[in-house]
C-alpha cells in the first residue's frame, strides 16, 4: 500500500469511528471498512482485557465465521491463547499456518472451521495493554505482512478510540446512577417536608401557613425570622416543595458553619489552582441551586464583603467561579433565615441595608413555642410517634397533666428542644404512661430552665447548651446529634457563648 493511501485510510477510519460511542455501531463500521479496504478476512474480533488482567471479553461479537467452542463471554486469558500472547508480549503475531499452533487451547476449534492463518495485534494505550485485535483467514493473503504492518500503525489510534468509548460508558453509568439516586433522594426529601408533617393547631401558625400557601409559587425572596429551633428551615423547605421550583434543588448554606476564608469559594465555586488548597475544580452552592431554591440560614453571619457580591448576583443573575472568567447564568429563588436582629446589625454597620431590602420582600416571623402553647399537644403526639418508630420502640402515653406541664415550660430551644426532650422520654418510658411526675423528674436536672424568671434568651440558650454538653461529657459530636444541629453549628454556638470545654485543654 502507498504511504499516501495508507494515511488516507487511517484518516478515513478515524473520521468514521470518532463519533461512534455505541460499541456495536463502532465495531460494525470498523469491521466493514477493514473488510473492504484492508483485508478480506474470514473472521474478525476485538477483545478487551478486564481490569484484573486475568480475563478477556469480546468488545462486540466476532464477525464472520462463528466458532461455538469459543466462549462469547468472559474467557480466562489462558484459554484465549492468541490474545494472551500479544497482550503479554506487547507485540504483534503473524501466524502463517495455524496448524503449527494447534497445541494452543483456542486454536484447534479455529482449524476445525477451516481457518489457516491469523494476524493478532495488541491494543496498547498509555503504555498499558487494553486488549487485542484479531483477523483470521481461510487462505493467507499474499500481502499478510503488509496488512499486519498497517494494522500495527492503526492499532494505536484504535486503542485510543476504544479507551474513549469505555470511559464514556463508565461516565454514562455514573450519570445514570446519580440521576436515579437524585430522583430517589428528592422524593424522599419531598415526603419529609410535606406540609402535613408540619404540626400546629394555633391560629398564629395557621395564619403563617395560609400566607405560605399564597406566596410559595410567587418567585420572590422570603426572609424567615424567629428564635432558634422554631422551624425556619422546615418552613423554607415547605415553600420550596410547594413552589414551581420543587424539581430543582433546595440548597442550604449555613452561614455560621462556613469558615470566613472559604465563604466565597463555597458560594461561587473555584477552578483548580485558583488559590492554595484548591486542588480540584469545585461547583459553588449558588450554581447548584440553579432552577431551585437557595436557602441562607443565619444570613446575618455572612461576611460583610460577600454581602455586596451576593447583592450583585441577585441583580445580575450571573456568577463567576474563582479563577475563571467564564460567565455562568443562575436562576434561583432566595429564602433567608435569621434569629438575629438584622435591623440592629444594619445600625452597627454589620449588614448592608440594600441587601436587607432585597432579601426581605416577604417576611415571615415564626413565634416561639412558648407563645403558641396550643401547638404542644399535637407536636408531642406526632414527634413521639415518629421518634418511637425511628428508635424501634413503643411510644409513651402522655397524660393530660404531663402535657399541661410541658405547656408551662418556656422552651428556649423551641421545637428542637421539645424533640430532644421527647426522645429522652421515649428512651426512659417507652410504652408506659407518662404523667406530670415523670416529666418533673426528667426536668429536675433542668430546674434552671424551668423557671420563667427574668432570664434573657441568650442566657437560656447558653444554659441549655451547657446542660446538654455537660450530660454528654462535653462530647461535641454527641451533643450536636442530640440537639439535632450540625457539629459546626454547635461549635459556632460554643464560641459565640464563650462556653469553656474542660476536655479541650
Ligand atoms: N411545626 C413543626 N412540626 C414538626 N416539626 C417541626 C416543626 N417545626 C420545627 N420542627 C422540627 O424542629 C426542629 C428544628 O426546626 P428547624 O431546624 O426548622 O428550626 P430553625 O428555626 O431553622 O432552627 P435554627 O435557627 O437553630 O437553625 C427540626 O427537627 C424540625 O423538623
Amino acid at each position: 500500500m502507498e504511504i499516501e493511501s495508507k494515511n488516507k485510510l487511517l484518516l478515513e477510519l478515524n473520521n468514521a469511528l470518532i463519533s461512534k460511542y455505541d460499541p456495536k455501531v463502532f465495531s460494525n463500521t470498523l469491521a466493514e471498512i477493514i473488510k473492504t479496504k484492508v483485508a478480506h478476512y474470514d473472521r474478525f474480533s476485538i477483545t478487551i482485557l478486564d481490569p484484573e488482567d486475568t480475563c478477556v471479553n469480546y468488545f462486540n461479537s466476532p464477525y464472520g465465521i462463528e466458532i461455538p467452542e469459543i466462549d462469547q463471554n468472559k474467557r480466562n486469558l489462558m484459554q484465549a491463547s492468541l490474545s494472551q500472547y500479544v497482550i503479554k508480549n506487547k507485540r504483534p503475531l503473524i501466524i502463517y499456518d495455524l496448524l503449527k499452533y494447534s497445541n494452543w487451547p483456542s486454536v484447534p476449534p479455529m482449524i476445525k472451521k477451516g481457518l489457516k492463518s491469523a494476524i493478532s495485534i495488541p491494543l496498547i494505550h498509555r503504555e498499558a495493554p487494553l486488549g487485542s485485535m484479531h483477523i483470521y483467514f481461510k487462505n493467507a493473503p499474499s500481502n499478510i505482512d503488509e496488512i499486519s504492518n498497517f494494522l500495527v500503525v492503526f492499532s494505536k489510534q484504535l486503542a485510543l478510540l476504544i479507551d474513549n468509548i469505555i470511559i464514556h460508558a463508565k461516565d454514562q453509568e455514573k450519570i445514570d446512577f446519580l440521576s436515579k439516586q437524585n430522583i430517589y433522594l428528592q422524593n424522599k426529601e419531598q415526603q419529609m417536608y410535606k406540609m402535613n408533617k408540619f404540626y400546629f393547631t394555633s391560629k398564629k401558625m395557621r395564619d403563617i401557613l395560609n400566607f405560605v400557601n399564597k406566596i410559595a409559587i410567587l418567585d420572590v425572596p422570603v426572609l424567615i425570622t424567629g428564635e432558634t429551633g422554631t422551624g425556619k428551615d422546615f418552613l423554607a423547605r415547605i415553600i420550596h416543595y410547594d413552589s414551581l421550583r420543587k424539581n430543582g434543588m433546595f440548597v442550604k448554606i449555613s452561614c455560621p458553619a462556613i469558615p470566613q476564608n472559604l465563604f466565597e469559594s463555597e458560594l461561587f465555586g473555584h477552578n483548580k489552582g485558583a488559590f492554595t488548597n484548591a486542588t480540584s475544580q469545585k461547583v459553588g452552592q449558588i450554581e447548584l441551586a440553579n432552577n431551585g431554591t437557595l436557602f441562607f440560614d443565619e444570613i446575618g453571619d455572612m461576611p460583610f464583603t460577600l454581602q455586596s457580591k451576593l447583592l450583585e448576583v441577585l441583580q445580575e443573575k450571573i456568577i463567576h467561579r474563582i479563577g475563571d472568567n467564564r460567565t455562568i447564568r443562575v436562576n434561583f429563588r432566595l429564602i433567608s433565615a435569621t434569629n438575629s436582629d438584622l435591623e440592629e446589625k444594619i445600625r452597627r454597620n454589620e449588614f448592608r441595608s440594600d441587601l436587607y431590602y432585597r432579601i426581605n420582600v416577604f417576611n415571615i416571623n415564626i413565634p416561639p413555642l412558648r407563645e403558641r402553647i396550643e401547638d404542644i399537644p399535637i407536636l408531642v403526639d406526632n414527634i413521639s410517634l415518629e421518634y418511637s418508630k425511628i428508635f424501634n420502640c413503643k411510644p409513651p402515653k402522655f397524660t393530660e397533666s404531663a402535657i399541661k406541664l410541658l405547656q408551662e415550660y418556656n422552651w428556649p430551644g423551641n421545637i428542637r428542644e421539645l424533640e430532644s426532650f421527647i426522645s429522652k422520654v421515649i428512651v426512659i418510658h417507652s410504652g408506659n404512661k407518662v404523667s406530670s411526675n415523670e416529666i418533673k423528674s426528667l426536668f429536675s436536672n433542668n430546674d434552671k430552665f424551668f423557671e420563667k424568671g427574668n432570664i434573657t434568651l441568650k442566657e437560656l440558650e447558653k444554659n441549655y447548651l451547657l446542660d446538654i454538653l455537660q450530660k454528654n461529657n462535653y462530647n461535641i459530636s454527641k451533643s450536636a446529634k442530640i440537639l439535632n444541629i450540625p457539629r459546626t453549628t454547635l461549635q459556632y454556638k460554643i464560641n459565640k457563648h464563650k462556653i469553656f470545654l474542660p476536655n479541650q485543654n
